[in-house]
């Protein structure tokens, strides 16, 4: 049995001064528990509060009521422990500095030494698959480059939990496949806690271990949460990926948006 990384109770959000037309808040009563070494994936379409929930356990962002606890901990601020990826990687990246240099920014500013860090980085570099590309400039790489700096920057720095926000949604089809093999064979041999937002079932359900879906209307919060039972790696072709993203897709067929 894994132990608990993340422990979400009666976690509400409102945004001052803002709420739908109903009033209601964009985050209401949500419950959540993620093990060490999960992969979960939170699904759900545009404007549910994925992001939302997201800041929040990553603590760029401060709830209205409830508890978010990492480790046992109550989040109150951004931590080491938890490392974001975010969809817009020339955001996360110094542009001044070599894809090295980036990777290794957190540990200088750990206070870790030339030599170990460069050690480190160039381990991680290899790991997501860019060992020849080190002293490149961010404006240098490919999205799907950039996405892997990202990651490699996060597991350079140890974060137990990596926090990915549709983190490639701005790729095409092509890279995107092969990002979301390179993140499975990343998470297989790291023991990473991944917390990954998509609005993509299939994303979803070639992805995570377990799935919630969030919803906006008619209900708000998690309407479901459940496992993906069938191994990796996954084929959108397989019978039981059929068979669940249909069951899945059931609970975005609301007519007025999840
Ligand atoms: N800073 C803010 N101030 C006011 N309202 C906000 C703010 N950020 C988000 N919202 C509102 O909260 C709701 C949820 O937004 P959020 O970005 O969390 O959704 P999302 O599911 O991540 O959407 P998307 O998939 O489009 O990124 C939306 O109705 C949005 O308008």
């Amino acid at each position: 049995m894994r132990d608990l990384a993340i422990h979400i109770e009666h976690l509400s959000k409102s945004y001052e001064g803002s709420g739908r037309e109903t009033g209601r808040p964009v985050l209401d009563n949500i419950n959540l528990e993620i093990m060490q070494g999960e992969f979960h994936v939170l699904l759900g379409s545009s404007g549910c509060g994925k992001s939302t929930l997201l800041n929040i356990i990553a603590g760029f962002l401060p709830k209205t009521s409830g508890t978010v606890s990492v480790n046992g901990r109550e989040v109150v601020r951004p931590g080491r422990d938890r490392g974001v990826v975010f969809q817009n990687a020339d955001a996360a990246m110094f542009p001044w500095l070599t894809v090295t240099e980036n990777v290794e920014f957190g540990l200088r500013m750990q206070g870790v030494d030339k030599e170990k860090r460069r050690t480190i980085a160039q381990e991680y570099l290899q790991l997501v698959g860019l060992s020849s590309h080190g002293s490149k400039y961010p404006h240098e790489l490919s999205g799907g480059m950039k996405q892997r700096v990202q990651l490699a920057r996060l597991l350079a720095n140890d974060s137990a939990i990596l926090i990915m926000d549709e983190p490639f949604g701005a790729l095409d089809a092509q890279t995107r496949k092969i990002m979301q093999r390179e993140l499975i064979r990343i998470w297989e041999k790291t023991a990473k806690t991944i917390v990954f937002v998509t609005h993509d079932i299939q994303e979803a359900l070639l992805l995570g271990e377990k799935i919630s879906i969030l919803a906006a209307f008619p209900q708000t919060g998690i309407v479901k949460t459940c496992w993906v039972e069938f191994p990796y790696p996954r084929r959108e072709t397989d019978q039981a990926f059929i068979q669940q993203y249909l069951e899945l897709l059931g609970y975005f067929d609301f007519g007025g948006g999840i």
